[in-house]
């Protein structure tokens, strides 16, 4: 493995609906393709599609048939991360282009997660955490589920993690962009020099 790529992995958790994906996507359009998204739920959502004939790209979405099968791929992936707690973590940045010198890891949830990153990239890695009201996640379409929002899935990176840069995302769009152009700014600044030859 190329011990100087990537250059930065911002590693990105929080709650249902609190705007992971959204603020992820939002970096993704202003740091261009020197940046890309991983997702450590799409390994676990291919596998598990096919091992029970689901369809997969609905199992990525926004959807209610995510929602529908979201207990069992918990229960599914934990039984997997068990046995090998970085599996997805491996899988999800396998064969990254060196395009990509900055990664948004969009969807860490558990401490291996966490430790994983940090391990495998040391001070490269960036711990980021996007918290919104719950009233506004539920705005968003959040309903407490039980067995999911009260489980390690969804509260297993909730205590004992000091956090790089915390995102408040409670639809304040200047304050999230001031927010977002902040900690563009602190990475730049602290860790890719190249970036800036990149995006400028
Ligand atoms: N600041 C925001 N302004 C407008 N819509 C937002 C904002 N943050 C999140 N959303 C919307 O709320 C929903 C949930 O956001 P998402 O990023 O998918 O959450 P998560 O990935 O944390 O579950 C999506 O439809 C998204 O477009
Ligand atoms: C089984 C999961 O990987 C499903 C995660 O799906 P998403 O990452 O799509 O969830 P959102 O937070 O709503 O964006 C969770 C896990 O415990 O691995």
């Amino acid at each position: 493995m190329d011990s100087s790529h990537p250059k930065a992995v911002l590693v990105f958790s929080g709650k249902r609906k609190s705007g992971k994906d959204f603020t992820c996507a939002l970096l993704k359009e202003r740091l261009g393709d020197v940046c890309t998204i991983l997702t450590l739920s799409a390994p676990l959502k291919c596998q598990f599609a096919e091992i029970h004939g689901l369809d997969y790209e609905q199992l990525l979405s926004a959807s209610s048939y995510k929602e529908r099968y979201r207990h069992d791929m918990v229960v599914w992936g934990e039984k997997k991360r068990n046995e090998d707690p970085s599996i997805f973590c491996r899988l999800a940045t396998l064969d990254v282009s060196t395009q990509h010198k900055v990664w948004l890891i969009s969807d860490a949830r558990r401490k291996t997660d966490v430790a994983y990153f940090k391990e495998t990239y040391s001070d490269r890695a960036k711990l980021v955490r996007v918290q919104a009201d719950e009233s506004i996640r539920a705005s968003r379409g959040y309903v407490f589920k039980k067995g999911v929002d009260d489980s390690e899935t969804e509260c297993g990176l909730d205590e004992g993690v000091l956090w790089d840069y915390v995102i408040t995302n409670n639809g304040d769009e200047d304050d999230l962009d001031r927010q977002l152009t902040q900690l563009i700014s602190s990475i730049q600044d602290g860790l890719i020099n190249e970036i800036k030859t990149d995006v400028s």
